[in-house]
């Protein structure tokens, strides 16, 4: 028998809202996801209730519905980060809910704790106006921009001496978070500023972080209908002018390094369908694609794995296809021991890769870039630049500057 309270609870869940999920998951301690993929309307919103995170291979093919997660430094054996998709709740863009996915069901503790949670939660929602709540640092670490400049030359001085061909770079950027800031909020307006992105919050309660990130670059998708995709993405510039307005793509030129960086990229997923002798597949660009406040340069690769009686393509190609070109460079060994050496920090999960596995037999991996991490009230922005021979040290800094404020621009403006 449902007692009226229970029944009350039942008709009262139309109420509740992306927020008030999400609040009620992080201070519950639940690993959770909430997620918006490029060019769809609803957002999704797993939650794992009862194995929190696990560790496993990426078999995506034979994964139960869930959300992946891998720092840049992984290899083709380890583990990576999954949380089974206990509860997974679909809203529509305006964050009303409508639809309860629930592999637990209605009568699990856990479930009913996050219900209650949640609608006790509604009086105290969130104002999305006025969300400017990172305190910029009164001075920015001086040496940030000599010390990341001084690498690029070293990286320079290596490609000319034939170590590697390419390397990417990266440098944080770190922020004090005022204690009002709402990841939630910064998350809703992304979704709403970037439908081209694929926009992510994570809550990883072990760790005690947050990661929250809207990026460009698709890794690994496998459709339930067979399609499978992959793109190489790189070459970048800033898609305004000097008076704010957006260059139209027609206008958009590229010069010959930026030309040459991404048919590296190409070059290298070309290769790891070499490997494994996949012939059967469709190429399509280079062409000028907006991702947010920049333009790069993108090839599509797409391949029909079902017509090929290839179930287990999407885990064979991102094994081979990590870290690809576009984060680390060419060739890979070389360039992964010169980023470990000379770099000077971890990435962690920036330029990893994360995304939604099996959902409604769909699997959506994206490279983890444009991302922020959200620790001990401090904001890590995260950003890298592809160097080439031809890199010039202060246009690569100012590269990663805009990188880092295709975020920074939207989730510090009221
Ligand atoms: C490394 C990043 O981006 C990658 C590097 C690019 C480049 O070097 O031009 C462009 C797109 C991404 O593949 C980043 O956003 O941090």
């Amino acid at each position: 028998m449902v007692s009226v309270k229970e029944e009350k609870q039942v008709s009262d869940l139309v109420l509740l809202q992306a927020e008030d999920i999400w609040e009620a998951l992080v201070s519950l301690g639940y690993p959770g996801a909430i997620w918006k993929l490029p060019h769809t309307r609803d957002i999704k919103l797993l939650i794992s209730i009862r194995d929190g995170i696990k560790q496993c291979q990426p078999d995506i093919e034979k994964l139960s519905p869930g959300f992946m997660l891998s720092p840049f430094h992984w290899e083709e054996t380890e583990n990576v980060s999954f949380m089974e998709g206990d509860i997974i709740i679909t809203f529509s863009e305006t964050g009303m809910l409508q639809n309860i996915d629930n592999h637990i069901g209605e009568e699990h503790p856990g479930f009913k704790k996050l219900i209650r949670t949640a609608l006790a939660g509604i009086g105290r929602r969130s104002k999305s106006e006025g969300i400017n709540h990172f305190m910029l640092p009164g001075s920015e670490d001086p040496d940030a921009r000599e010390r990341f400049k001084r690498t690029v030359e070293l990286a320079v001085a290596a490609i000319r001496q034939n170590h590697f061909h390419k390397v990417v770079l990266s440098r944080t950027k770190e922020l004090d978070i005022d204690n009002n800031f709402q990841p939630i909020t910064a998350f809703q307006k992304l979704a709403g500023v970037y439908p081209h992105a694929f926009v992510s919050l994570v809550n990883l309660p072990e760790n005690n972080e947050l990661w929250l990130g809207a990026t460009p670059e698709l890794l690994v998708q496998q459709k339930s209908g067979g399609e499978f995709k992959t793109m190489s993405l790189a070459g970048t510039q800033p898609a305004k002018n000097e008076n704010g307005v957006v260059v139209p793509k027609y206008d958009i030129r590229w010069g010959e390094k930026e030309i040459e960086e991404q048919a590296l990229v190409s070059r290298y997923i070309v290769e790891c369908f070499k490997k494994i002798r996949l012939r059967e597949y469709k190429e399509t660009g280079p062409k000028t694609v907006l991702a947010g406040n920049l333009y790069h340069l993108r090839t599509d690769f797409e391949v029909d794995s079902h017509a090929l009686h290839f179930p287990e393509l999407p885990s064979v190609m991102l094994r081979l296809l990590h870290p690809t070109s576009a984060v680390c460079g060419t060739p890979k060994t070389a360039s992964l021991r010169f980023i470990t050496d000379i770099e000077g920090y971890d990435r962690s999960f920036y330029s990893g890769f994360l995304g939604p596995v099996q959902i409604e037999g769909d699997s959506n991996i994206f490279v983890n870039l444009r991302t922020v991490r959200l620790k001990d009230k401090k904001a890590t922005f995260y950003a890298g630049a592809g160097i080439t021979e031809d890199s010039i040290p202060e246009k690569e800094w100012e590269e990663t500057e805009m990188k880092i404020d295709t975020l920074l621009q939207v989730i510090t403006k009221s």
